[in-house]
């Protein structure tokens, strides 16, 4: 077939595929991405000396709900290592005035996702911080009263389904994923099932999308947190000298729901919650071997979400387009929505309290301070199905002329195509986007003998 007739074809196909998204209505103001810091106690490990040489001695100060300052030991007036964030929790011990438990980061950060979630707006929360600073315990949690975010939001999100209206409809789906070696693996999928390689794309309409990636449909709490617990189990988690169970892939969780309320816009959104992998010094965590390897992936991945923040951070204070390298990591890639378009973001920073972690805290705290400077284009993804009904109506009316009219050309150029030579894979594609009809009135013309079936076969067993 002529490549220009066949392109016509294929973006007539594509169009009709794409009046099936439905668009997002209403843009706020460009949120900034909210940055809050969590410190954690010492751990036993810090305690019995396993961990940073055996010295335990408390290095931060949080004057107020948020403000956090690492102290210097040599000079206790030093204000130079003070930084502000929209929020900051202290957990290292429970007398403190801001002590703050696993509930309280639910009350504050959950409660406010799903009520973006429910109104239709994309959500993304990521953990950062040093590897052993909290990050896991933060997003995933442990059990009963030490359950992380992911676990209470989840509850929230049926509690919430539980309360709508008579008449009112949802779907929920899920998905799970690690990056490990700037690999994608689908942490949903079947144990024994064959690894398949999943690629990030970005589609057009849909932004983007990791073809093949599992995305359950749920309709439980109980249902999603088995999911969980499946995924957890499928995540690569090795223990190193600074962490015992060390987590050494990036985890995203997601989860989409589309809410029908009577007499309403429909609403659909998107959330991730995020654990990332710790940034590490290879010599602290004494990795070798396959923990180096990973070590490395780790850190270039984190390098280049380093270098997009600074970049969005700086276009937002000079106005200039900006140009961050998304595309460098798959991590990037992923979150690209997440860091400049349509979701509010929070960033959880996640700081040890022990001076000998001095370094690593300083670095998250100065990231941490670049990242609140990075605003994203939240829109409300609010729909109104009847009226998208008569726009797809009348989309894919115009989008049928379009093709009857390609049809109608490609068959008054039919002579000449009598000599132009025709591989298989050439009639499979005349099959598939001409459709059956014209495949039928093409026969006329097409050189005597070819076979479609014939061809067909041949393709596929091509
Ligand atoms: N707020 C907290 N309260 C009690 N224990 C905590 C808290 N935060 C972290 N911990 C404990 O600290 C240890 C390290 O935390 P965690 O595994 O969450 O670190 P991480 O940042 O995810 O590390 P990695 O990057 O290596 O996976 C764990 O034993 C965890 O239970």
């Amino acid at each position: 077939m002529p490549p220009s007739a066949l392109s016509k074809l294929q973006s007539a196909v594509t169009q009709v595929k794409q009046v099936n998204v439905l668009k997002s209505t209403q843009v706020e103001d460009s949120p900034a991405i909210k940055v809050c810091v969590r410190v954690r106690p010492f751990i036993k490990e810090e305690v019995e000396g396993q961990r940073s040489g055996g010295e335990c001695k408390l290095c931060i100060d949080m004057p107020s709900e948020t403000q956090v300052r690492i102290l210097n030991f040599d000079d206790p007036d030093d204000d130079s290592r003070a930084f502000e964030f929209d929020r900051c929790y202290w957990s290292h011990s429970k007398d403190h005035p801001f002590f703050a438990t696993q509930e309280t980061l639910q009350t504050e950060l959950g409660e406010i996702m799903l009520e973006h979630a429910m109104n239709g707006f994309n959500n993304c929360i990521f953990a950062y911080g040093q590897t052993g600073s909290g990050k896991s315990y933060s997003v995933l949690g442990g059990k009963d009263e030490e359950r992380g975010l992911l676990p209470r939001v989840v509850e929230g999100l049926f509690d919430h389904f539980a309360k709508l209206p008579q008449g009112a409809t949802y779907k929920t789906l899920v998905a799970f994923m690690e990056i490990y070696n700037e690999q994608i693996r689908d942490l949903l999928a079947p144990a024994d099932s064959e690894i398949k390689k999943l690629e990030v794309k970005q589609h057009p309409v849909l932004g983007t999308i990791i073809p093949g990636l599992t995305e359950a449909a749920v309709a439980s709490c109980e249902e999603v947190l088995n999911l969980v617990d499946y995924g957890t189990q499928m995540r690569h988690v090795s223990a190193t000298a600074m962490n015992a169970t060390s987590s050494r892939s990036h985890c995203i969780f997601t989860f989409k729901t589309s809410l029908t309320e009577p007499d309403q816009p429909s609403k659909v959104s998107q959330t991730h919650l995020v654990d990332l992998a710790g940034s590490e010094r290879a010599g602290r965590t004494k990795a070798t071997g396959d923990r180096l390897k990973e070590g490395a992936a780790i850190n270039q991945s984190l390098s280049t979400l380093a270098r997009v923040i600074s970049e969005l951070a700086k276009s937002a204070k000079t106005k200039k387009k900006p140009n961050p390298p998304f595309r460098e990591s798959k991590l990037t890639y992923i979150l690209k929505e997440s860091l400049c378009g349509n979701s509010k973001t929070v960033m959880m920073a996640a700081i040890s309290p022990n001076f000998t972690d001095y370094d690593e805290t300083l670095s998250t705290l100065k990231f941490s301070q670049s990242v609140k400077q990075v605003q994203t284009k939240a829109v409300q993804n609010a729909v109104n199905m009847s009226s998208v009904e008569a726009q797809l109506r009348a989309e894919l009316n115009a989008l049928k002329s379009q093709l009857q009219a390609i049809q109608a050309r490609l068959m008054r150029g039919a002579p000449k195509l009598r000599d132009v030579q025709w591989t298989d894979l050439d009639l499979v594609r005349l099959w598939s986007f001409g459709g059956e009809s014209f495949w039928i009135q093409s026969q006329r013309w097409l050189p005597p003998g070819v076979q479609m079936v014939g061809a067909y076969q041949r393709a596929v067993a091509f």
